[in-house]
């Protein structure tokens, strides 16, 4: 079987059936506008804008508060507790292209998912696989170049948490690819620790809403950003 990289820790069973529902509650009663769409999720921000010049921060709700406290409790993110989540939502069948979370966050990120399983699919950089890659990209070789930059992926159960850091954070891309079903084969590097799931098993996915809770440093007052003088 694929080992887990190391800087990646994958906890089931993170919050109880009831913290999941409660989670999911307030997730959907939370006001339409704060639901951006985009072509293949939609997606929740909590805790202000991520931005270069520092994020403008907010409170987060309270219950999301509580589960930025309950992942800082693991010591991940040094002393401090986790100032931003993204809530996205999957439907069956979407995804999110193989991407870096980038360099505005502390490089951690803690992933909790609630209703459907999904795979985590993890890509080394363009770099590590050949120069020559760097030149005359266009869309045909970056679609080979991912197939072969494939490393594992990582089963996430409901109620987990799973937590990327360093190089697989810094470095290495993550993804989620458009399915309605997954195939469990001996990529998925976790399977030792999710139950109910073998080799060989098709699962179908439903509807998966994540919530990914990191660290923004660099945070600033609004007045300061708007130039406004005291
Ligand atoms: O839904 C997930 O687990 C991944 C989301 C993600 O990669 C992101 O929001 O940057
Ligand atoms: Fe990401």
């Amino acid at each position: 079987m694929t080992p887990v990289p190391p800087s990646i820790h994958y906890i089931p069973d993170f919050i109880s059936r009831e913290e999941g529902e409660y989670l999911l509650k307030n997730v959907y009663t939370a006001p339409k506008p704060k639901w951006t769409q985009l072509s293949n999720r939609r997606l929740q921000n909590w805790g202000g804008l991520p931005h270069p010049k520092g994020m403008v921060a907010e409170d987060l709700p309270k219950w999301l508060q509580t589960c930025a406290e309950k992942i800082s409790r693991l010591g991940v993110f040094e002393d401090k507790v986790p100032n931003h989540v993204l809530v996205n939502e999957y439907e069956a069948g979407q995804g999110i292209m193989p991407h870096v979370d980038g360099p505005l966050y502390f490089p951690t990120v803690s992933t909790i998912s609630l209703g459907s399983h999904t795979l985590l699919d993890f890509y080394k950089p363009i770099q590590e696989h050949s120069e020559s890659e760097n030149m005359n990209v266009n869309s045909e070789t970056i679609a080979t170049a991912f197939e072969d930059r494939y490393v594992s992926s990582i089963l996430l159960q409901p109620r987990s948490l799973i937590l990327v850091r360093d190089d697989m954070y810094t470095r290495y891309l993550h993804g989620i690819a458009e399915r309605t079903d997954d195939i469990i084969n001996t990529s998925v590097a976790n399977l030792d620790k999710c139950v109910g799931v073998n080799v060989g098993d098709k699962i179908t996915r439903t509807t998966r809403v994540s919530l990914t809770i990191r660290y923004v440093p660099k945070t600033i007052k609004a007045k300061l950003l708007f130039g406004v003088k005291r």
